[in-house]
């Protein structure tokens, strides 16, 4: 507790701030907000406490709870008039990624896959990206699909990725960005309205370039739309990113099929961590009667993932304003359009940190 500093007034210590803060736990990760070292800095003056708490992720579900909580127990202290908490944020790295394959400066990388094309892997990719950086995470997009990039049109984003030198000398491409997100796509360097014949090696050595070789440091999260399926390039990829965990789209259709557990064994395998499962068009709400229809059935998701022991992180409507806004460049997690469900997916991207937090203070 070093860097606390302390402006004491007569009646209100540290030592008593501390202690209650000591009463306040942090609600996902478990332990108090004290011996997480979470409390970074406390000032005290004439009965007002001014308080900052460092959380592991800015996109913390439980933020609300633990700023009401911290209130409350500091209020309580003897003397304190007011209190104001603040809140930062350091995402960490897990530990189990090893040194040499970490890609400087990049805390978290994610895998979004899918069993099969078509479930939304890309949409549910681009707005959790998206999402992310609203909360005020520094966010990268990579489009691994190589064989359809879809990104750079749900994202809006064109042009040619420009080429600078490192510190020590190395070529390094500059991402392009938009909507908050750094963004790099084989779709920024193809004509994409040519076909693309790419063998296994090229594509590896493709990837490994837009992995290494982009300037996307620093960043929390860097989020990479997978190829789908579980075909050599989708299982090179798994085997050899430094990945933080995976998250698997699927639709109420194709929850329980065979593609869907082949992607999440692919994952297990290479000893990946599954973040959980999205169930993309999970549903329809009828715009004119609020009416909900379950049109592919319901409840498969949630039995996939009792029987995996994964959680299920999501449920994302069928919704009109999706699908426009990946037409136009505009994610939906930016309109505010009742259809665009922009606040089911900022609620999927709290899941999302959430879990990510609670995988990296377990490998601790
Ligand atoms: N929840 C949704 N509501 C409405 N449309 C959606 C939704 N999710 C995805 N779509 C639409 O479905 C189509 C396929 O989505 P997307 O490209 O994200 O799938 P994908 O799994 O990445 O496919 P591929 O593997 O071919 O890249 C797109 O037109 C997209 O806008």
């Amino acid at each position: 507790m070093g860097r606390l500093t302390n402006h004491q007034s007569a009646t209100v210590s540290e030592d008593q701030i501390l202690a209650a803060l000591r009463q306040v736990q942090e609600p996902e990760l478990g332990g108090d907000l004290v011996s997480r070292q979470m409390v970074k800095h406390i000032a005290i003056c004439d009965g007002i406490v001014r308080c900052t708490i460092e959380l592991t992720t800015p996109a913390c579900p439980l933020k609300d709870q633990i700023r009401s909580e911290a209130e409350a127990a500091v209020l309580a202290v003897p003397g304190v008039r007011e209190v104001h908490i603040e809140f930062t944020a350091n995402v960490r790295r897990p530990a189990g990624i090893p040194e040499q394959s970490a890609i400087p400066g990049v805390a978290n990388v994610i895998a979004v896959a899918a069993g099969k094309g078509g479930v939304g892997k890309s949409t549910v990719a681009a707005n959790l990206a998206v999402a992310l950086a609203q909360m005020g995470a520094q966010v990268g997009l990579l489009d691994a699909d190589v064989f359809g990039p879809s990104l750079p049109l749900m994202l809006g984003v064109r042009g040619q990725p420009m080429a600078v030198s490192d510190a020590n000398g190395q070529p390094m491409m500059l991402p392009l960005s938009n909507h908050g997100i750094k963004v790099m796509s084989v779709g920024f360097l193809i004509d994409e309205s040519q076909p693309v014949i790419w063998r296994g090696p090229m594509v590896s050595q493709l990837l490994r370039q837009f992995l290494y070789q982009v300037a996307w440091a620093p960043l929390d999260y860097l989020i990479i739309d997978m190829p789908p399926g579980t075909g050599d390039v989708a299982l090179t990829l798994a085997q050899s990113l430094p990945l933080t965990g995976a998250l698997i789209v699927t639709t109420p259709q194709q929850v329980a099929t065979i593609d869907v557990i082949k992607a999440m064994e692919m994952f297990r395998k290479v000893n990946v961590p599954l973040l959980g499962i999205v169930e993309n068009m999970a549903y329809f709400i009828a715009p004119d009667t609020g009416k909900r229809y379950d049109i592919f059935g319901s409840g498969g998701a949630e039995r996939l993932a009792q029987q995996l022991g994964v959680p299920v992180l999501g449920q994302i409507p069928l919704g009109m304003s999706v699908r426009e806004g990946g037409d136009n460049g505009q994610p939906a997690v930016i309109s505010d359009a009742p259809d665009a469900y922009a606040d089911i997916f900022r609620e999927l991207a709290r899941q999302v940190a959430a879990r990510i937090s609670v995988l990296q203070y377990a490998m601790v």
